[in-house]
């Protein structure tokens, strides 16, 4: 073992006692969020193994705190040392809206190919919620983080290369339909074979891993044939390609249903169910807003594009308590690389108020001590988080919403969870 430093043999992690672990604090609540989860890591860390384990955190720089010291937003410093040590964490980074620079958040899991953003949602006991059965809800969130329209090619209304793309577009493929051509701005929607293969099979791989009945493929694929269309068939042909003893797809659903009827149809399913067999099936992104609400039960894991991801993860996140409690992880399976962070943003107006609650990003080190095999720690956090959440100490997100709850500071909330550890 080697300086404190991961490192990737055969496909396993091996990780030293003291590994170094690059953090970026994030802006706006990310120092108050960053120093409370850290301090819960560090004391969990300590207990589980009687101190001869420790993270060596290195503070690397993106952001408003690298643009004030170095003049850049994402300092080629900072993405060489998370490719350097593979594994980081992250507060939450600005982007500026409809200009500026571009999300940095993007541009780390690009940069580094992070192809899955991983989002868990699951209720804690006790965290106020607003629909019946909050506990209803398990899901895992297998967002693609490389492609869809966060590739970021899109042209201003008005630019030259706007016009020339338009020009290209009427001129070359006869488009017509543009309704207001000269004011619009332009975007491509880039999704692979690649993309969605290398997604979907990692959703697969975590279903098997973990025991999950369905893989549901998310998409829009109705009105974006091509794009949305194209990641439900590709990863109906992955699934059935490389799984086909693991899994019973909608498609092989549909083939016997055309072929024997649908009783022989419902027969198959039924008895690929009983042999233990992953049902992929597939949802259209609309109504599967209205499903997870009503019927939660049916999902286990989510395979879907960038957008749709976005959109998913927040939605579902409401349905547990909200976005203060919503992991992540960004992950590349091949290379090892993971940058470990919360679902929810900079929260301005609530920056350096100590104030806001900082379990999304403590539960996204959970993940990450899970992801190193240091599970000890990451059960004594999650303990400590049901423990602390029942007594109804809680930050003042889930206080305004809980009867009888005592509101405390980011900080102290942090105090009680190692108190509960
Ligand atoms: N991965 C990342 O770094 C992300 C960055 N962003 C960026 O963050 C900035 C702000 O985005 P915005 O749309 O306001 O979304 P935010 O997620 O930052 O905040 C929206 C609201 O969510 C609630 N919230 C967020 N974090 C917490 C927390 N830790 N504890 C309790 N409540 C919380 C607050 O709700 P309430 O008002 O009800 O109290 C807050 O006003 C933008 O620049 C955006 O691009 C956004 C998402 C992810
Ligand atoms: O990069 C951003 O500013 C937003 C990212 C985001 O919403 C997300 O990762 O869920
Ligand atoms: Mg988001």
């Amino acid at each position: 073992m080697t300086n404190g430093k991961i490192v990737v043999e055969n496909g396993v992690l091996n990780v030293p006692n003291n590994p170094v672990i690059p953090f970026i604090e994030g802006d706006g609540i990310g120092p108050d969020i960053w120093a409370a989860a850290s301090r819960v890591i560090d004391a969990a860390v300590e207990k589980a193994y009687n101190g001869e384990k420790k993270i060596e955190w290195l503070e690397v720089l993106a952001g408003e705190k690298a643009f004030n010291q170095t003049g850049e937003w994402l300092p080629q410093e900072t993405l060489n040392k998370i490719d350097e040590y593979l594994i980081a964490i992250k507060g939450p980074l600005t982007t500026p809206i409809g200009g500026g620079i571009r999300s940095l958040n993007v541009a780390l899991r690009q940069e580094l190919d992070l192809y899955v953003c991983l989002r868990p949602v699951r209720h804690f006991d006790g965290v106020p919620s607003p629909v019946k059965r909050p506990e209803d809800v398990d899901m895992v969130i297998f967002r693609e983080n490389t492609e869809d329209i966060y590739a970021g090619i899109e042209y201003q209304a008005g630019s030259d290369e706007q016009k020339k793309l338009l020009n290209f577009l009427q001129t070359e493929l006869g488009v017509n339909k543009i309704r207001f051509p000269e004011t619009s701005g332009l975007g491509i929607k880039p999704v692979s074979q690649e993309g969605t293969e290398r997604l979907v099979r990692a959703a697969i791989e975590y279903a098997i891993k973990h025991d999950k009945p369905t893989v549901t493929l998310v998409h829009k694929g109705n009105i974006m044939k091509f794009t949305e269309g194209g990641f439900k068939n590709w990863g109906y042909e992955l699934a059935e390609k490389e799984f086909a003893d693991k899994v019973f797809t909608w498609n092989q659903y549909d083939a016997i249903k055309a072929e024997q009827g649908e009783a022989a149809a419902n027969e198959a399913q039924k008895a690929a169910e009983a042999a233990g067999k992953i049902i992929v099936k597939d949802s259209i992104a609309d109504i599967f807003l209205q499903q997870i609400l009503t019927r939660p039960t049916e999902f286990d894991v989510v395979a879907t594009m960038n957008l749709n991801g976005d959109y998913i993860s927040d939605a579902l996140a409401a349905q547990v308590g909200g976005i203060g409690i919503a992991p992540g992880a960004n992950i590349n399976y091949v290379t090892g690389h993971a940058i470990f962070e919360a679902t929810h943003g900079t929260a301005p107006k609530y920056a350096g108020q100590d104030k806001v609650n900082p379990s999304s990003v403590l539960l996204s080190g959970v993940l990450m001590l899970e992801h190193l095999g240091w599970q000890e720690a990451a059960d004594l956090v999650t303990k400590s988080v049901e423990k602390t959440i029942s007594s109804k100490v809680v930050t003042y997100d889930f206080a305004r919403l809980m009867d009888g709850a005592t509101e405390v500071k980011c900080s102290e909330f942090a105090n009680e969870l190692i108190k509960n550890l």
